[in-house]
C-alpha cells in the first residue's frame, strides 16, 4: 500500500552490511505531500508544476553537473556466479551532459523494472538532473516502489531527492478515452439494418471488418502503453518542461513493448482500409450518398483520429531509434525462462533498430559460506542462466549489470538510493 515505507536496511552481504553501518540510516519519507493535481485528460498535466521549480531556469537547478562525480564504490561482489564480462553500468557516461536523455526500462514481469527504474531516477536526481519517471504499465507500482502516492494520473515530486524529481502513473485507461469516443459513434446495428435495405449491406460488413470499433473500444494489447507514452512525449515538447535533463520509462512486460513498436504498421494497416473503404463509399450513387453521406463523415472523424495517433506512434518509434538520446536497458533475472524472454526481446529491439547497451541481472543471490541445500540449488541455476546469457548471441555484446537479491522489499527513496548505488556505477 502506498504511504508506508520499509524502515530497515536492505540485508546484501556481510561485506556490504559493514559498509552501510556507516551509511544514513533509511528513514520513512514523508508522505502525501503532492504537487497541485492536474488532469492528464487535458494534456496540461504539466502546466501546474511546482513554482519554485518552473521559476527555475534550467542553469540554476544544474550547477554541479559537470563536477559532481562521486567516487566510484568498490564493485559489488557476486562472484560466486558473476559471469567474467559482468561491468558497471557506466553511470558517469549517463549522468553526462545537460542534453535530454531518455532511458526505457523493460523486461518480463516481476523481474524488478520498476525498482531498476525508480532507483536510476533517483541517482539521477540526486546528481543534478530534474527527472521525470514515468510509469506506462497499466499494472502501476511505482507507488509501491516510492512509498508514495503517485496515483491519479498527475504529475507528483518525489520526495528525498536533492534535485527535482517528478513521477507520473498514467491511467491508460483515461489516455485511451478520447478515442474510444469515435468508436461509438462508428456504425452500429442500425445503420446496418438501412444499408442492407438500401442493398449495401457489403459495404456495411467490410466497415465491421476493419474492426475500427473494436479497436477503439477494446484496443490490442499495447495501443494503452503507445498511446500513453505519446501523450508524455507531446508534453515534453513544449518549452515549459524543457528542464526536465533525464526521463525515465518504467515500461509494461515484454510482450506490450513489442506491440507497441509494431503499432505504427498495424495504424498504417488501418488507415490505408479505411481510406479504400472511403473510395468505394465515394463512388456509390448520388441517391445513396446522402444517407451515407452521414457515416462517411464518421468514417472520416476516425480515420482522422486513428492517423493522428499513427503520427504520434511515428513519432514515438523515432525517439526510441534515436541512438543519441534514447537507450532501452533491458531487465532480467538469472532464469532460463527470463533469459530467453531477454534473448528473444533484444532480437526484435535490434530488429527495430532500438538502442539497446546495458542488460541488468537482478536478484542475484549474494555469496555465502555455507547455503542450505534450497540456496546451493538456486545459486546454480542462476549460475546455469548467467552462463546461458554469455553464451546467447543475442546478449552476449551488452553491458552485463548484475544486481543481488537483497533481504527486505526495496521501498522508498532511501532504499531505492541504496539500489542505485548498487545498480548504477
Ligand atoms: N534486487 C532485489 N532484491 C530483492 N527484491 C527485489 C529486488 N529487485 C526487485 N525486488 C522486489 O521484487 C518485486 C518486483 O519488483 P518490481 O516491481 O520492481 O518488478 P517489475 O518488473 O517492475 O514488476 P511488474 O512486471 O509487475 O511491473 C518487488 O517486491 C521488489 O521490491
Amino acid at each position: 500500500m502506498p504511504g508506508s515505507s520499509s524502515s530497515s536496511v536492505p540485508y546484501v552481504c556481510q561485506r556490504e552490511s559493514k559498509r552501510m553501518a556507516t551509511a544514513p540510516s533509511i528513514t520513512s519519507p514523508s508522505l502525501h505531500k503532492f504537487v497541485p493535481r492536474i488532469s492528464t485528460e487535458s494534456m496540461g498535466f504539466l502546466s501546474h508544476a511546482p513554482q519554485s521549480f518552473r521559476a527555475s531556469p534550467l542553469s540554476k537547478n544544474l550547477p554541479h553537473l559537470s563536477i559532481s562525480r562521486k567516487p566510484l564504490r568498490k564493485p559489488f561482489h557476486v562472484s560466486a556466479v558473476a559471469a567474467p564480462t559482468a561491468s558497471v553500468a557506466g553511470f558517469d557516461e549517463m549522468v553526462l551532459g545537460t542534453q535530454r536523455k531518455y532511458y526505457l526500462l523493460g523486461g518480463k514481469g516481476g523481474v524488478g523494472k520498476t525498482s531498476c527504474a525508480a532507483s536510476l531516477a533517483v541517482k539521477f536526481a540526486n546528481n543534478g538532473h530534474p527527472t521525470l519517471v514515468v510509469s506506462t504499465d497499466p499494472a502501476h507500482s511505482l507507488s509501491d516502489s516510492f512509498a508514495q502516492d503517485l496515483t491519479g494520473g498527475t504529475l507528483v515530486q518525489v520526495e528525498g531527492p536533492d534535485y527535482p524529481l517528478f513521477a507520473l502513473e498514467i491511467n491508460p485507461e483515461k489516455a485511451r478515452e478520447e478515442f474510444r469516443t469515435y468508436s461509438q459513434k462508428n456504425g452500429g446495428t442500425g445503420v446496418k439494418d438501412i444499408m442492407d435495405g438500401m442493398g449495401l449491406g457489403v459495404l456495411v460488413d467490410q466497415l465491421g471488418e476493419l474492426k475500427l470499433g473494436e479497436l477503439l473500444d477494446t484496443p490490442p494489447p499495447g495501443l494503452d502503453e503507445a498511446i500513453a507514452i505519446s501523450k508524455v512525449i507531446q508534453f515534453l515538447e513544449s518549452q515549459e518542461y524543457s528542464m526536465f535533463t533525464r526521463i525515465i520509462f518504467d515500461t509494461a512486460p515484454t510482450g506490450h513493448t513489442l506491440r507497441l513498436l509494431s503499432l505504427p504498421d498495424f495504424l498504417d494497416a488501418s488507415i490505408g482500409k479505411i481510406l479504400k473503404l472511403k473510395q468505394k463509399i465515394n463512388s456509390a450513387t448520388s441517391a445513396i450518398k446522402s444517407v451515407f453521406g452521414q457515416e462517411e463523415n464518421k468514417q472520416q472523424d476516425a480515420a482522422d483520429k486513428l492517423e493522428q495517433l499513427r503520427e504520434r506512434m511515428v513519432k514515438v518509434r523515432e525517439l526510441f531509434r534515436d541512438t543519441d538520446s534514447t537507450e532501452f536497458v533491458i531487465v532480467t533475472i538469472p532464469t532460463v525462462m527470463a533469459v530467453s524472454e531477454s534473448s528473444r526481446l533484444h532480437a526484435s529491439l535490434k530488429k527495430e533498430s532500438v538502442p539497446v547497451k546495458r542488460l541488468i541481472v537482478n536478484q542475484i543471490l549474494p555469496p555465502s559460506v555455507s547455503d542450505c541445500k534450497f540456496c546451493a540449488m538456486k545459486r546454480k541455476d542462476q549460475a546455469r542462466a548467467l552462463e546461458m546469457i554469455q553464451n546467447d548471441p543475442e546478449l552476449t555484446g551488452l553491458n552485463l549489470i548484475e544486481a543481488p537479491l537483497v533481504d527486505v522489499e526495496i521501498r522508498g527513496v532511501p532504499a531505492l538510493k541504496f539500489m542505485g548505488d548498487i545498480v548504477w556505477k
